[in-house]
C-alpha cells in the first residue's frame, strides 16, 4: 500500500488591531492567495485519490472474479491412504485410482490416513473435508436417549433376558466377567421375521444402560452410499467410541454380509469391502471400552458364516413370531393407552390372530381406534377389531401376500 500523502497545513489570519487599512488589505490579500493554494493543492489530492479509488475497485472486481472461478471450478473427492513426508498417496473416488501427489506444508500437518479430501484436476488438496458433515451423519441415526423399555416389549420375556445378559451385564458390571475369568459375547445377532421387535429390544437395552443408540441399516450402506460403505462403517466404530457407553445397531446385516455370491461385478466387490471393514472393526473390539454391538436380520439362512465366529457376532438370540401369550401381551401393550369397552377381550383376539407379528398387532390396534372415530365413539369394541382385521386381510389379498402392512 502507498501512503496518503500528508494533507496542506490550514492557512490562519493574524490581523494585528494596530494595522493600518493598507496593512490590513495586504494580509487579507495574502491571506486569498494561500486559501486558493491550499484549496488547488486539496482538489489534486482529492482527484489523485479518486483515480486510486478506481484502481483498487478494478483489482477488487478482478480479484473477486478470480475467486469466483476458484469457487466454482470442480473438485473431485478422495481419501488419504498414506502420508510420507510431503507426499501422500490418494485414492480418487469412483474410479479408485491411486496417485502419488505433493501435499502443502499448510495440509501436512492437518492431515491423517482415511480422511476424504477435495482434490482439483492435477490431485492437488484443496480442502479436508468434515466427516462428520456428510455421509456420516445422514447414515446414522443417533438417539442418545432411547426412550423403550423392556416393558414396552412383549412376548419376548427369554430373548430380554438373553440381550441382557450378553449386552448390559458386560456394559454395567463389567467386573464380574474378570472374575469368571471369561471374555463377555462381542456381539449379538437378533434373528427372525420383520416387524417381531429386534430394533426394539436394541433400544431397549441402550435406554437401560443410558447408552446412546447408534443404528445404521446394512442396505443404506450398500445402496445410498455406493464407494461409502467402507468408510462408514469406520466411522460408525469411531463414533461409537467419541460417545461411549454406545450401543451400536446394525439393521438388515445380511445386506452387507452375505454368502459369497458367484458373480464378481464391482457392487458385490464394494459390499465385500463394508463387511471386511465390518470385521475388521470386530476384530479389533476388546479394546474399546464401553461399546456394544448388535446386529439383525430377517435373513439368517443368507448370512456369510465368517461374521458369526467366535469374538465377531458370538451370540444369536432368535426372536420370532409371537405364540398366543406373546400377542396378549403385545396387544395389552398396545391398546394400554386406548379406551376399550368391557366386552373387548384381548386373549380371545390373540386367539384369531394366529401368525400377526407385534408390528401387524400394532396397526391392528391403532386401525380398531380409527374404526371407533369413524363411528363418531369414544370407546374402542370389539367389533372395531374384527372390522380392523378383514380389513387388513383384505388389503392383504390384493397386495398378494399372507400378512403384510408394515
Ligand atoms: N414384541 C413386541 N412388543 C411390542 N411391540 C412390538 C413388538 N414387536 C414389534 N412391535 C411393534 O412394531 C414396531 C416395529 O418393530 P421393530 O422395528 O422392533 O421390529 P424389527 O423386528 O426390528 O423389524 P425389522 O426387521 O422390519 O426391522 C415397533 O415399533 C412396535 O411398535
Amino acid at each position: 500500500m502507498s501512503r496518503s500523502p500528508s494533507l496542506p497545513d490550514q492557512p490562519t489570519l493574524d490581523l494585528d488591531p494596530e494595522m493600518g487599512p493598507d496593512e490590513r488589505l495586504a494580509a487579507l490579500e495574502d491571506h486569498f492567495a494561500e486559501v486558493t493554494r491550499v484549496h488547488q493543492e486539496l482538489t489534486s489530492q482529492l482527484d489523485a485519490a479518486r483515480d486510486r479509488q478506481s484502481d483498487l475497485r478494478e483489482e477488487v472486481d478482478k480479484l473477486q472474479r478470480e475467486n469466483e472461478a476458484l469457487k466454482t471450478s470442480s473438485l473431485y473427492l478422495a481419501t488419504v491412504e498414506e502420508i510420507a513426508d510431503d507426499e501422500v498417496v490418494l485414492k480418487q473416488h469412483g474410479n479408485n485410482q491411486e496417485v502419488l501427489t505433493d501435499v502443502s506444508p499448510r495440509l501436512a500437518d492437518k492431515l491423517e490416513a482415511g480422511d476424504r479430501v477435495a482434490i482439483n484436476d492435477s490431485f492437488a488438496i484443496q480442502t479436508v473435508l468434515d466427516t462428520e458433515k456428510d455421509a456420516r451423519a445422514q447414515a446414522m441415526e443417533i438417539d442418545s436417549s432411547p426412550s423403550v423399555t423392556y416393558a414396552d416389549i412383549g412376548g419376548l420375556d427369554s430373548q430380554i433376558t438373553e440381550v441382557r445378559e450378553a449386552v448390559e451385564d458386560p456394559l454395567t458390571n463389567p467386573e464380574v466377567f474378570d472374575t469368571v475369568g471369561i471374555e463377555p459375547p462381542t456381539g449379538v445377532l437378533l434373528h427372525g421375521p420383520p416387524g417381531t421387535g429386534k430394533t426394539m429390544l436394541a433400544r431397549a437395552v441402550a435406554n437401560q444402560t443410558d447408552a446412546t443408540f447408534i443404528k445404521m441399516a446394512g442396505s443404506e450402506l450398500v445402496q445410498k452410499f455406493i464407494g461409502e460403505g467402507a468408510r462408514l462403517v469406520r466411522d460408525l466404530f469411531e463414533l461409537a467410541e467419541e460417545r461411549q457407553p454406545a450401543i451400536i445397531f446394525i439393521d438388515e446385516i445380511d445386506a452387507i454380509a452375505s454368502k459369497r455370491t458367484e458373480s464378481k461385478t464391482s457392487g458385490d466387490a464394494e459390499v465385500q469391502r463394508t463387511m471386511m471393514q465390518l470385521l475388521s472393526e470386530m476384530d479389533g473390539f476388546d479394546q474399546r471400552g464401553d461399546i456394544s454391538i448388535i446386529a439383525a436380520t430377517n435373513r439368517f439362512d443368507m448370512l456369510d458364516r465368517a461374521i458369526l465366529r467366535p469374538g465377531r457376532f458370538d451370540r444369536l438370540i432368535e426372536v420370532p413370531e409371537p405364540n398366543d401369550e406373546g400377542r396378549t401381551e403385545i396387544l395389552r401393550i398396545h391398546t394400554r393407552e386406548m379406551s376399550l369397552d368391557d366386552d373387548v377381550e384381548l386373549a380371545a383376539l390373540a386367539d384369531t390372530t394366529e401368525g400377526y407379528t407385534g408390528a401387524e398387532l400394532e396397526s391392528l390396534s391403532t386401525e380398531a381406534g380409527m374404526f371407533a372415530i369413524r363411528d363418531d365413539r369414544t370407546q374402542v369394541r370389539m367389533v372395531d377389531f374384527e372390522d380392523a382385521m378383514e380389513k387388513i386381510d383384505r388389503d392383504d389379498d390384493t397386495a398378494g401376500t399372507p400378512i403384510a402392512f408394515h
